[in-house]
């Protein structure tokens, strides 16, 4: 059962160097209960997907131009911004990077879960505050009841992040936008926060989309990934085809980036840069950076085609 569908999004921005198109008709969905993975290098529209979902894009210069995002019932895209704040940290949660942009630097930490519980759930202080305690267990914290009363700089980056996870996962959402959660942590308490998110997932029946740049972060933990490159979608698998068989010269690439412990340990990044939004190549945007480029691939976009439980934008394989 579909959870979230995204149909033909475009979210722009309008500046003084033009409209840089950062998320070009994206259409996606997310099943209930379902991790998915959405990769790809800085620049690729990832975290405008996701801000788009919020209806978080910076405005101005950014605006959703057309397209639907739907949660469950509810077209997200017309809602009244009133009834869209009943839903963001109620049916969606967040969390990003960096956990201060989530957490309030002046409150403590349990009472930025229990506000966040009396708004959406309507419980009582005591209610919401025995609640924050106990979501502060259930994240890893020790000493939960006494951490709770600890402001965000007295805890390590690591805490903060786990904080974060507890108040996006508070209320129960159904759906939680995860954009690289663990790359400002160290490898070890990266690992651990993952876990404790997938695991958090699955004991709530959660859909994740999970954002990051590494493909080899998803591979235990995704069911799905879709790739973008230049605000498109260019590959969407199940993640055992994608790892057996990347389709898109672009997701080979990436494959090809990700160190194995089994073989060189050399990072291979696939040459040449992500194109200026601003300034695409004509054709296939990947084209400039491709090992298989042919002359139609500079001259004409490929679409985005189903093939079975797969998509691929690629004129190698467009039959
Ligand atoms: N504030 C802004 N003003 C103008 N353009 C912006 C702004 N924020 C994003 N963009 C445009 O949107 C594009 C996509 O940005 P986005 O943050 O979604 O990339 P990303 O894939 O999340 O990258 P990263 O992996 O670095 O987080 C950018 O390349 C840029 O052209
Ligand atoms: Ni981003």
């Amino acid at each position: 059962m579909q959870l979230l569908t995204i149909s033909d999004l475009q979210t722009q921005f309008f500046t003084s160097h033009g409209v840089a198109h950062a998320v070009d008709g994206v259409s996606l969905h997310v099943d209930k209960g379902e991790p998915l993975a959405i990769v790809g290098e800085s620049g690729c529209g990832k975290t405008m997907l996701a801000l788009s979902i919020m209806r978080l894009v910076p405005s101005p210069p950014g605006k959703i131009v057309s397209g639907s995002i739907r949660l469950g019932d509810t077209e997200l895209l017309t809602l009244p911004e009133k009834d869209m704040q009943r839903i963001r940290g109620n049916r969606i949660g967040m969390i990003f990077q960096e956990p201060m942009t989530s957490l309030n630097p002046v409150f403590k930490v349990g009472e930025q879960i229990a506000e966040a519980l009396r708004l959406h759930r309507k419980l009582s202080q005591k209610d919401a505050k025995d609640m924050a305690v106990d979501m502060l267990h259930a994240v890893g914290i020790p000493e939960a009841r006494r951490r709770a009363a600890a402001y965000p700089h007295e805890l390590s980056g690591g805490m903060r992040q786990r904080v974060v996870i507890a108040m996006a996962l508070a209320c129960d959402p159904e759906l939680v936008l995860a954009d690289e959660p663990t790359t400002a942590l160290d490898v070890t308490i990266q690992a651990q926060i993952l876990e404790l998110m997938m695991e958090l997932q699955h004991k709530r029946q959660a859909s994740v989309i999970y954002i990051t740049h590494d493909l080899g972060v998803v591979a235990q933990t995704c069911t799905r990934v879709a790739v973008m490159y230049a605000g498109h979608i260019v590959e969407e698998s199940p993640v055992e085809d994608i790892f057996h068989e990347p389709l898109h010269p672009y997701t080979k690439g990436l494959m090809r980036s990700v160190p194995r412990i089994d073989q060189d340990q050399t990072l291979r990044p696939i040459s040449g840069l992500v194109p200026n939004l601003y300034d695409l190549p004509t054709g296939c945007r990947f084209h400039p950076r491709c090992p298989y480029a042919m002359d139609k691939c500079r001259e004409q976009a490929p679409e985005l085609v189903r093939d079975g439980s797969r998509r691929v934008r690629c004129w190698l394989h467009a039959s």
